[in-house]
């Protein structure tokens, strides 16, 4: 679904490149979550699938029908535009041109995360965990077979990233979502059969679950992918 070939990026459009001869393949249905330290452009390597920033060299292609977006939340966005989940949704909906057939559409993607008893509730009353799964029913609305998640489990307790990571498990699982997410919970991402790309050096580097679960816990994780 995801074809990246010898992708080169720089904010500045020159060398040195952040992301430098960057190669990956997401296949239909395999959920990646792409990790590794501060600043080494997990963020920028999302935004360039996106397509809100294009490669200096290399390609991108993305064969999707609809890309589902799920953004950081703030406590600030959420208070500042006092609507409900319905109309946060709906409106949604009319702007992906679907009409009148966006209430049935918020109303099957509320149902899918969970979240059908909330829609009358403010979205800045939510708790973070309601929030994160009625951003995840937003981007499911319009059929979207592709997923893009910037950290998920951001601000949420263990409880809640247990749900969103069940959540995006069984997503994926029943409705054959590809799932892409930068990750700082590898241990979570694991847990919902994420397959986990470390990018070192702006290129990518395969980590086998078990290598990451046996160094995770003594965190040496990063420390030891690093050539
Ligand atoms: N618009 C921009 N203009 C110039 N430099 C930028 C821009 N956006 C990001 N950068 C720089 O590019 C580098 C990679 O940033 P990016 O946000 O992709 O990293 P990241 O891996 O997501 O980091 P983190 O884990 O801290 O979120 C950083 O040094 C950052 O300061």
């Amino acid at each position: 679904m995801i074809d990246i070939d010898n992708l080169c990026f720089s904010h500045n459009g020159r060398a040195p490149y952040l992301l430098d001869g960057l190669s990956l393949v997401v296949e239909r249905g395999q959920y990646v979550a792409l990790a590794g330290e501060n600043g080494c452009g997990k963020t920028t390597l999302m935004r360039l699938i996106l397509g809100f920033l294009k490669p200096v060299c290399g390609t991108i292609r993305v064969r999707s029908r609809r890309i589902g977006y799920v953004p950081q939340t703030t406590d600030f966005a959420a208070r500042a535009f006092p609507i409900t989940v319905d109309e946060a949704l709906e409106s949604w909906g009319r702007l992906l041109g679907l009409g009148a057939k966006s209430h049935a559409a918020a109303r099957e993607a509320l149902a899918l995360t969970g979240m059908a008893e909330r829609g009358s509730r403010l979205v800045g009353d939510l708790s973070g965990g309601e929030r994160e799964r009625v951003l995840i029913a937003r981007a499911l609305m319009g059929n979207a077979d592709l997923l893009i998640l910037d950290e998920p489990s951001t601000g949420l307790d263990a409880d809640g990233v247990r749900a969103i990571y069940s959540l995006l498990s069984r997503l994926r699982e029943t409705r054959g979502l590809t799932i892409v997410s930068v990750e700082h919970n590898l241990t979570a991402a694991l847990s919902a059969g994420a397959s986990v790309i470390h990018l070192v050096n702006g290129r990518t580097h395969v980590c086998t679950p078990r290598r990451y679960a046996d160094e995770s816990v003594g965190g040496r994780l990063f420390g030891s992918l690093i050539r």
